[in-house]
């Protein structure tokens, strides 16, 4: 168990190594609601065991779905009830896949079924979901606050049709619209109304999960998506690795002239966290994706851990080959990480461990495009502002991100909001600030229970981390 009060090692050196990274929360949580509403079983390799993916599943059984678990986790199966079970409760934690995803299906049951959550959970944007679910014919008792705790009181059908959302505050909301939409009797046309869309990738995640269960999704123009109505395939996929999750240790690789490795990278992905590659490089670290590894079969993007195995996943449609490689970043000297401008708006769940790289580069950075950032697990422009500062930093808030200029650091104790980016963002400074504790890190197991094992293996010298069952608990 990782302490309450956990003291981040410092690099003693530069840091080298080969790690695995679980199952992405983004993948997992997109297939596991899709099961609920399949004509099928599911059947799910490498998914992410994490308190996100435990609290969906708690959603889904509530829902009626049946799962079942191989030994040693790494074969889900889940098989999807004849009608979606009314009466449930369903708790999102703070995730918000969860919260954002799993109303617009639990409008398909029969009857109410209530959402709660942590308390961060109720101050996180859900309004325009909510506004939208009511203009297609769905009630929402929400006692006029727009916020947890809610009871959507499903009458077995929705009717669907068109409909707008502003989804400026999350991509989120069109990505929950557009996964209950298949069963909609009437499909979906919708159309998101505010003027900026954060966070590109996580919706083109939705759509092709979508299309892998054959579901049928047009893009008539910017801004509008059509869902037909139609059968769900129940389907095999394997989940690829969290690059999100990968983040931090390739961070670690740049912050110390080190070298990391992770093997099974998709080379073609709509994670967010595949842009790392080009951040890293913009930086100065050396980037490279090595010869990929043709896999053939049924698969999601990257099958089995390590490098590039095979899986398959019907995809409906046919199966679909995939190729994954081995990406290995070397940072610069030390004294030579450079600063960046970088507009992170489609990718802005990489901002805390990109701020704490830029707060160790030795030129200025600038982080924009990321408002929506102040409704994320926390507020993250003022808790990065905050803690940064905290540690002698020189960081100061915009509208639409941060300004970040190089200082000399003081170890202090971070605090991290219950927030797992945030835990870490911390763990890449104290690399270089040696001393710095870190507060209430087990909140990491949000997406990375074993973080703290894997990092502290890969810090200290261990060298290869966790085998690959062992970084999914
Ligand atoms: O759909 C998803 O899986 C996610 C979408 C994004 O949310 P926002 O659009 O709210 O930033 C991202 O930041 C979050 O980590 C996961
Ligand atoms: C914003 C995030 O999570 P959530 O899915 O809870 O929105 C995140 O993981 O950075």
């Amino acid at each position: 168990m990782i302490p309450v009060v956990w003291s981040a090692p410092a690099a003693r050196g530069p840091v080298t190594g080969t790690v695995v990274v679980p199952g992405s929360k983004s993948l997992t949580n997109r297939h596991l609601l899709l099961a609920s509403l399949a004509d099928g079983p599911t059947t799910l390799h490498g998914a992410l065991v994490s308190r996100d993916a435990d609290l969906m599943l708690g959603a889904i059984q509530a829902l009626g779905v049946a799962v079942e678990r191989t030994p040693d986790d790494a074969t889900w199966v889940l098989t999807p009830p004849t009608a979606l079970r009314a009466g449930g409760r369903i708790d999102c934690g703070l995730a918000g896949t969860v919260l954002r995803f799993v109303p617009p299906v639990a409008a398909l049951a029969g009857g109410p079924v209530e959402f709660d959550g942590d308390a961060a959970a109720r101050t996180r944007p859900i309004a325009p979901l909510l506004t939208a679910l009511a203009e297609l014919g769905v009630e929402v008792d929400h006692g006029g606050r727009h916020t947890l705790p809610f009871t959507v009181l499903g009458t077995g059908s929705v009717r669907g049709g068109e409909v707008g959302v502003d989804a400026s505050a999350s991509s989120q909301f069109v990505s929950a619209l557009l996964l209950a939409a298949p069963r909609f009797e009437q499909g979906l046309t919708l159309r998101h109304t505010g003027e900026r869309l954060p966070s590109l990738p996580h919706i083109e995640m939705t759509v092709q999960t979508l299309r892998g269960a054959g579901v049928q999704v047009d893009t008539p123009s910017r801004g509008v998506w059509h869902v037909s109505p139609g059968l769900v395939s129940g389907r095999e996929v394997t989940v690829e690795p969290d690059l999100s999750s990968a983040a931090p240790f390739l961070a670690a690789a740049a912050a110390t002239g080190g070298t990391v490795t992770i093997g099974g990278w998709p080379t073609s992905t709509t994670q967010a966290g595949d842009r790392m590659r080009e951040i890293l490089s913009t930086m100065g670290a050396q980037v490279e994706l090595a010869p990929p590894v043709l896999n053939t079969g049924p698969n999601d993007g990257a099958t089995g851990r390590g490098h590039g195995g095979t899986g398959t996943h019907n995809g409906s449609p046919g199966s679909e080959t995939t190729k994954t490689a081995v990406l290995t970043v070397t940072g610069p000297p030390p004294g030579q990480l450079r600063g960046a401008d970088l507009d992170l708006h489609d990718v802005g769940e990489l901002t805390p461990v990109v701020a704490a790289l830029a707060a160790l580069a030795a030129t200025p950075s600038r982080l924009s495009g990321i408002a929506h950032l102040r409704g994320h697990e926390t507020d993250r422009l003022a808790a990065l502002e905050s803690e940064l500062c905290r540690l002698g930093g020189d960081v100061t808030q915009t509208e639409d991100g941060l300004d970040i200029s190089p200082t000399r650091l003081f170890p202090a104790q971070l605090q991290t909001y219950e927030d797992h980016r945030m835990v870490m963002a911390a763990a890449v400074l104290a690399l270089a600030v040696p001393g710095t504790e870190v507060l209430g890190a087990g909140t990491v197991a949000k997406t990375f229970p074993s973080f703290e094992r894997v990092w502290t293996s890969l810090v200290l010298g261990a060298g290869a981390t966790a085998p690959a069952g062992d970084a999914l608990r």
